[in-house]
């Protein structure tokens, strides 16, 4: 993965109204009343969706009657929407005209008559200007980020630019302009802000690299990932899942719910310590120094990523502060014991005598930094403990972020849960999941596909302009922050039906695995263009592993009075106050040994699934409320 990190963030209740009392305005565009319609729409259906923890009564009750709550929300929404379109939080312009022109656009002059008689004054009128929308930090202050800026799209289109005081940046929602951005012009683009955030622990990793550093390291990283590596990575995928499914086994035994996000968290660090540079930090079962300095490095990357202002650069400050102190450390810590790695895997390599290739693997010690070595790769360079840990905080998070959302969305869908386990029931039995099951379990990875969708890690990537180009049919400048917002792209009413909907089945599982290129770049849940995420399959897999492994022995539930589900932001989409469930052994379902999964025959398995989740509830060995 990637880390993105947002330049503002904070706590927000997917289930909230974005808290938009700023002033945000704009200059000629109105809003299509189609537009208008599919926003109300919209956000009508995200709050349905969202505000079920799974246990809690759904939105819309038996008879279809909406709790005063949803209500209430919903016509707050419909609120901010018409005040969007009149027009209140438009721009306006400085200067005398643009108040002349502001005030005869408030006693009603149409805009075309105001464009023909104020054109002289506007200096770039050759060329359309990108619609533009004014805030206040403050006004985002209880959203995450992303949640403001889909309202905004539906308002003012697939461009537009967001100015706050004097910063501002454009706001990319169109998926031709993505492309353009990501790919077809990529060479004039870099990471900008990204770059500048996360130089501290990255350096000039793989994620923040530009240039001839970026294109060098690509071409060295990219071979250590290939098929032979990946299938290895099948069997470590599946045994620290194993893991996990002891550690909810004495939960369930002891009759304890858990948090669920805080051990994907685990899972995933304890998985990619062993993939990147094989450490075994076994954060599953313990708590040692190391983790803390890894997580300790990791949180102040977001806190970076959301401060108003760079404190950490401020002079004397950065050096008496007890934060920046702790984080001092903790990056020592994490530094000297990748030091030690290295140094014991150059051993390790220097010692064999296996010869290098294209598929190079030392079975002992599969890792990347033992290819890296093998291949050549100096073991004094800043370079190499840049890209490690780069990839320890790419493959990190991203995954354990998408593990989270996964099961949070199969909490409130029972109808897709049943389907996905009787898929996993009758390819894996109880086998622990091998490189050919990654082809059989295309139920399994269309659940996955569909919660990268809905929750994509990270929800905006970042881009600076590095010369005067074109978006559309807008010009723009050299020096133009940019946040593409993945979010808008995989939520939009003009590319999907039902966008809100945690719905797998719209991925037909005899189609291609959706990218995006076959999706035309309206769904990007790794990039896309040659900055696409490195670790793309290695990441698919280990999530479908996970995922078979845990719903084959469990049921999920939200934990009775489990504080509801609300979305904050960082590098990825964070639960506010984390993911408890309830975890339940289930009872072992007959096992058919089915080699071949046809298409019919998993559609047939929809009918059955509501018995089975019948027999799932039956099944449940313990109950921590029961
Ligand atoms: C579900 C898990 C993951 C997701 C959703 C994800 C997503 C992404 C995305 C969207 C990008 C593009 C960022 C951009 O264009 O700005 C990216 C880049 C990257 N990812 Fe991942 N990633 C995941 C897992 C991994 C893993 C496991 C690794 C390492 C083994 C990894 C390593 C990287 C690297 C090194 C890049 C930078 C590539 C470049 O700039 O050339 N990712 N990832």
């Amino acid at each position: 993965m990637a880390t993105n990190f947002l330049p503002l963030q904070s706590p927000s209740s997917i289930s909230t109204l974005p808290n938009f009392q700023t002033k945000l305005r704009t200059t000629r565009f109105r809003q299509p009343a189609s537009a208008k319609l599919k926003g109300n729409y919209r956000w009508a259906t995200a709050i349905a969706c969202a505000s079920s923890n799974g246990r809690e009564p759904e939105s819309v009750d038996g008879r279809g009657v909406k709790s005063a709550e949803q209500l209430l929300e919903e016509k707050r929404r419909a609120e901010l929407s018409a005040r969007i379109a009149s027009g209140e939080f438009t721009i306006e312009r400085s200067g005398f005209p643009s108040q002349v022109r502001n005030g005869l656009s408030k006693v009603g002059v149409p805009p075309e008559v105001l464009d023909f008689f104020f054109q002289w004054f506007d200096s770039s009128k050759d060329h359309p200007k990108i619609p533009e929308a004014k805030g206040a930090i403050r006004a985002i202050q209880n959203e995450a980020f992303f949640i403001p800026l889909y309202e905004l799209y539906l308002t003012y289109g697939g461009i537009f630019r967001l100015t706050f005081g004097p910063k501002s940046f454009l706001i990319v929602s169109d998926p031709s302009i993505a492309k353009h951005i990501l790919k077809d012009n990529s060479k004039a683009y870099s990471k900008g802000i990204l770059a500048e955030i996360l130089e501290f622990v990255m350096g000039k990793g793989l994620i923040p690299a530009d240039g001839e550093v970026w294109r060098v390291r690509r071409r060295t990283i990219v071979p250590a990932l290939h098929q032979k590596y990946v299938a290895a990575m099948i069997n470590l995928f599946g045994q620290t899942t194993q893991r996990l499914c002891d550690k909810l086994d004495i939960a369930t035994s002891e009759r304890e719910d858990v948090e669920m996000e805080s051990l994907f968290s685990r899972l995933t660090l304890d998985v990619i310590g062993k993939a990147v540079f094989n450490y075994d930090f076994d954060s599953l079962t313990n708590d040692t120094g190391i983790i803390e300095a890894v997580y300790t490095v990791l949180r102040e990357a977001e806190d970076r990523s959301v401060s108003p202002i760079p404190f950490w650069e401020i002079p004397i400050w950065k050096d008496i502060s007890p934060k920046q102190k702790k984080v001092n450390e903790a990056l020592k810590l994490v530094n000297d014991a990748l030091n030690d790695l290295i140094a014991i895997c150059k051993r390790m390599v220097d010692e064999e005598d296996l010869q290098f290739h294209e598929e190079y693997m030392n079975e002992e010690d599969p890792s990347i930094l033992h290819f890296l070595l093998a291949s050549g790769d100096d073991v004094s360079s800043k370079q190499l403990r840049d890209d490690l840990m780069t990839m320890l905080i790419a493959g990190h998070e991203t995954s354990a972020a998408v593990l989270t959302w996964t099961f949070y969305l199969l909490s409130k869908e029972p109808t897709v849960m049943s389907k996905l386990q009787n898929e996993v029931d009758s390819v894996l039995g109880d086998r622990i999941p091998t490189i050919e099951d990654m082809k059989k379990l295309k139920y399994t990875t269309r659940v996955i596909n569909e919660s990268m969708r809905l929750y994509p890690q990270p929800p905006v990537l970042i881009r600076r302009s590095l010369e005067n180009d074109f978006l559309g049919k807008y010009p723009i400048k050299r020096g133009e922050d940019i946040f593409i917002s993945v979010w808008n792209l995989h939520r939009s009413p003009h590319h999907w039906i039902d966008a809100d909907k945690f719905n797998p089945e719209r991925w037909p599982l005899e189609g291609p695995n959706p990218n995006e290129t076959n999706q035309n770049f309206s769904y990007l849940p790794f990039g896309g263009g040659p900055r696409k995420c490195v670790g793309d399959m290695f990441a698919s897999f280990e999530m479908v592993v996970a995922v078979a492994m845990l719903v084959r022995r469990f049921n999920f539930q939200m934990a009775l009075g489990a504080p509801a589900v609300k979305m904050t932001t960082g590098a990825t989409i964070h639960t506010t106050e984390g993911l408890k469930m309830t975890v339940t052994r289930r009872l072992q379902s007959p096992i058919v040994p089915t080699l071949e999964m046809p298409l019919l025959q998993v559609e047939n398995s929809a009918s059955s699934s509501q018995g089975d989740s019948v027999l799932s509830q039956k099944g449940e060995v313990t109950s921590a409320h029961s």
